[in-house]
């Protein structure tokens, strides 16, 4: 396949050579542009709204956050919903929360987070997860029990902790601790000690890997940029795009849903991302390869880098939105899963689930405002984004005729994106959604859609709607 694929994409004009790094926004007046633009159907009955969302700075792991432990960035972040809502924590019906990487003494993270934050313990609360579209899933499952009926107010969110992950003994060394412990008399305990041999201490580590392949997903993105073509100087370009817009929406005080985390024994608080790092095109130029070596072209600036944080967001029926008084952000109007082969098209979720959902809505890549789609890596990206513009990749993976085509990439990522803001891998989707609700106000736009891919090549597509309550913060 990737040969074929690379051959077919060689016509295909590099996305990042035609983007502009200025993310002003073009003026439209906001009465026709409004006009022009599609409402959707609801399709739940309720009208389920993102009220608002919030999420911790992200941080480069082993940074600040270091030694804290998952539940309670996690605690930060529901805390700062409430704060930033001003709802009681009462009004809250259901609490769902996302995580991958399970810390094991809190494996119903959002539970006890939600203790920990001072939520009744009458709040019921559970923790989703699937790879890197956690809290997507955490939103969306949140929308399912408005539109059934069960509950009218859901938090939805997620946490990633990378500065402390459960390191296993081995196997063999679990087995043995297993026995000594069922043991009946010290000889017994004394002889399966016996038995230990140095081999037995080589501790398992997590692996941000594929456990169906054991591949890497930087290894993965580095055979995905090869097959499409994505050249190394293409990924570095796309990078330092990120962090430029990145650094732009930050210093412009884009960044509304950032609420700052007092850190114990620290002076201040956390409110800043602290990974955005505008580079020279000469300095990525001169990094090695970080997963193929010597010859990948995947490195450390332009894959997205272990992260600490979380968010949490606020949905709810519109009418229930409208007893409590409150102004809701957008619509979540739909959203849609994919899943394809884990080994060659593991990162692809978007290629596949952008014209899925579109396709759905009856919509054209052009009715589409803002696009916020999860960076794992530039190579991904850029992979994604040509595989969208391959005629021979419609016809032979998505059963189209032609093409989906190319978005608008003004619209695509404005204020950065997972490379440089960061990529707590539970907390990006509610990070993606919130950036979405705001780029739709402060950009004048109707229609918003979130992308991303996850491990096990799953994906998701999201479709957020403007709604006239929203202003800009
Ligand atoms: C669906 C999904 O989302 S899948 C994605 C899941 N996520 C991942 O797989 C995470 C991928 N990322 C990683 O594993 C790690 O970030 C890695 C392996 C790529 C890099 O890790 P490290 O080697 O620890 O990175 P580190 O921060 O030390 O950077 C390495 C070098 O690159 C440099 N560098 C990093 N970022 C930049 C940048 N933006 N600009 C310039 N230089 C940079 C560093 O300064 C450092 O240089 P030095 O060696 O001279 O000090």
């Amino acid at each position: 396949m990737a040969s074929q694929v690379a051959k077919s994409l060689l016509k295909v004009s590099c996305p990042s050579s035609t983007v502009k790094f200025d993310t002003a926004r073009r003026a439209l007046s906001v009465g026709a542009a409004l006009q022009q633009k599609k409402t959707l159907p609801d399709r739940t009955g309720k009208n389920v709204v993102l009220v608002d969302g919030v999420r911790t700075p992200f941080l480069v792991s082993f940074t600040d956050y270091a030694k804290m432990m998952p539940h309670e960035l996690a605690r930060h972040s529901l805390l700062g919903l409430l704060q930033k809502t001003g709802i009681p924590k009462e009004v809250v019906d259901y609490i769902v929360y996302g995580t991958v990487i399970q810390e094991v003494k809190t494996s119903n993270i959002g539970r006890e987070a939600a203790l920990a934050a001072g939520f009744s313990d009458r709040t019921p609360a559970h923790t989703v997860t699937m790879a890197c579209i956690s809290s997507n899933q955490a939103i969306t499952t949140g929308v399912g029990m408005i539109a059934a009926g069960a509950y009218d107010v859901i938090v939805a969110g997620g946490v990633e902790f990378m500065s402390d992950v459960p390191i296993r003994h081995s196997r063999k060394m679990r087995s043995l601790l297993l026995r000594i412990n069922r043991a009946k008399t010290p000889a017994q305990r004394l002889s399966l000690l016996a038995s230990i041999r140095p081999n037995f201490f080589a501790p398992e580590l997590p692996a941000v890997a594929e456990f169906s392949s054991g591949e890497t997903m930087g290894h993965s993105a580095d055979r995905l940029a090869a097959a499409f073509g994505a050249t190394r100087a293409e990924q570095d370009a796309y990078a330092l795009r990120s962090h430029t817009l990145a650094a732009h929406a930050r210093d412009h005080g884009y960044f509304t849903d950032l609420m700052p985390v007092k850190v114990e024994g620290k002076d201040g608080v956390v409110d800043k991302d602290n990974g955005i790092r505008v580079s020279t095109p000469e300095q990525l130029e001169k990094l090695k390869p970080a997963f193929i070596k010597p010859h990948g072209t995947v490195t450390a600036a332009n894959a997205s880098f272990l992260t600490d944080g979380a968010s949490a967001c606020l949905i709810m029926s519109e009418a229930k939105a409208k007893e409590l008084g409150l102004k809701p952000k957008a619509y979540l109007r739909d959203f849609t899963y994919v899943a394809q082969d884990p080994v060659d098209q593991l990162l692809l979720g978007p290629a596949y689930g952008i014209p899925k959902i579109l396709d759905k809505a009856g919509l054209k890549m052009s009715d589409i405002d803002t696009w916020e789609i999860h960076e794992a890596f530039a190579g991904q990206i850029l992979a994604n984004l040509k595989a969208m513009d391959s005629d021979w990749f419609a016809q032979n993976y998505l059963g189209r005729q032609s093409k989906v085509g190319n978005p608008d990439l003004k619209k695509w990522n404005a204020w950065g994106g997972s490379l440089s803001i960061g990529h707590p891998f539970a907390a990006t989707g509610v990070r993606l959604a919130m950036h979405t609700a705001h780029r739709l106000v402060r950009e004048d736009g109707q229609l918003g859609l979130v992308s991303a891919c996850a491990a096990g090549g799953q994906g998701v597509a999201m479709l957020l709607e403007r709604h006239p309550d929203a202003r800009a913060e």
